[in-house]
């Protein structure tokens, strides 16, 4: 079994298990009646490559990344380094995440607001809207086609913004066919967890202008954002990176300074 595949089987016992406390209707209906979602695309589409900061408390890879006692004050840190979206990981057995940490983070800032979990449904879709999410990732490793068409279009209708990942051309034509407009090129195997940041320069320079391309994983400093944007990124998403760095406000500043420079790479829009 991949690390993907038992992360998916955790996940969908949890979703079973919270579906049984509130079930479906009562999870749209708390959806419904959640404040409008923010336009995620548009804040990545402006000038300058825009930093997604995530609140990663541990990973399969490395474990435990940081203790995070606040994410609301980690979230606001990280609004006032210049981050354009905030990325929450709500999955719990792998990365000690919750939507608690996404209630917490949605209260505190008042830019978009991905939430980053292993989504197997339209459940947890109007969960994230409930908890009020701006955006959510659907990773294409894990959804077949009709699924994956079926949830981006369910997220839309809600007015919230689809990431679509990807980590290789396959994945990246499902992606397209779908109908995706934002995807993240993610540097990591989610099966062996390997980091390769050559993959967003294989995939990315191959997708049409009008989709935003968000370079994912890897970036542990302005060196390899600068990298990412040469090879044509909008934007990139750093997790261990500034959840390691001692002082999330100055390491979000500083990639954010980089990515506005005038000696950094445009994307091609
Ligand atoms: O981070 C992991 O080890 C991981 C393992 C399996 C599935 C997903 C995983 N991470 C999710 C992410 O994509 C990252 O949190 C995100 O891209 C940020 O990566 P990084 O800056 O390298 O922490």
């Amino acid at each position: 079994m991949t690390v993907l595949e038992s992360i998916l089987d955790g996940v969908r016992a949890d979703v079973a298990a919270r579906e049984a406390v509130l079930d479906f209707a009562a999870v749209k209906a708390a959806a419904a009646i959640a404040p409008a979602a923010l336009d995620a695309a548009a804040a990545l589409r402006a000038p300058g490559i825009a930093v997604i900061a995530e609140v990663k408390r541990a990973s399969p890879s490395k474990g435990e990344l940081s203790g995070i006692p606040d994410p609301a004050e980690l979230a606001l840190a990280y609004e006032q380094g210049g981050a354009r979206v905030i990325s929450v990981l709500t999955e719990e057995r792998r990365f000690k995440g919750s939507l608690a940490d996404l209630d917490a983070v949605r209260r505190a800032v008042s830019i978009p607001v991905l939430r980053k979990d292993f989504i197997v449904g339209p459940y947890q879709i109007h969960e994230a809207r409930a908890h009020g999410a701006d955006v959510v990732l659907l990773i294409v490793a894990a959804l077949e086609q009709q699924v994956l068409a079926s949830l981006l279009d369910r997220t839309e209708s809600l007015g919230m913004t689809a990431l679509v990942e990807v980590h290789t051309e396959q994945e990246a034509d499902r992606a397209l066919e779908a109908g995706a407009t934002v995807i993240g090129i993610n540097a990591r195997n989610l099966k062996t967890l390997e980091v390769d940041r050559d993959t967003f320069a294989r995939i990315g320079p191959g997708l049409p202008s009008h989709v935003v391309k968000i370079a994912e994983s890897g970036v542990r400093g302005t060196g390899d954002l600068l990298a990412y944007a040469g090879a044509g990124a909008d934007a990139v998403l750093v997790g261990e990176g500034l959840v390691t760095s001692g002082d999330p406000r100055a390491a979000v500043k500083e990639m954010v300074a980089a990515g506005a420079h005038p000696s950094c790479p445009k994307p091609a829009r």
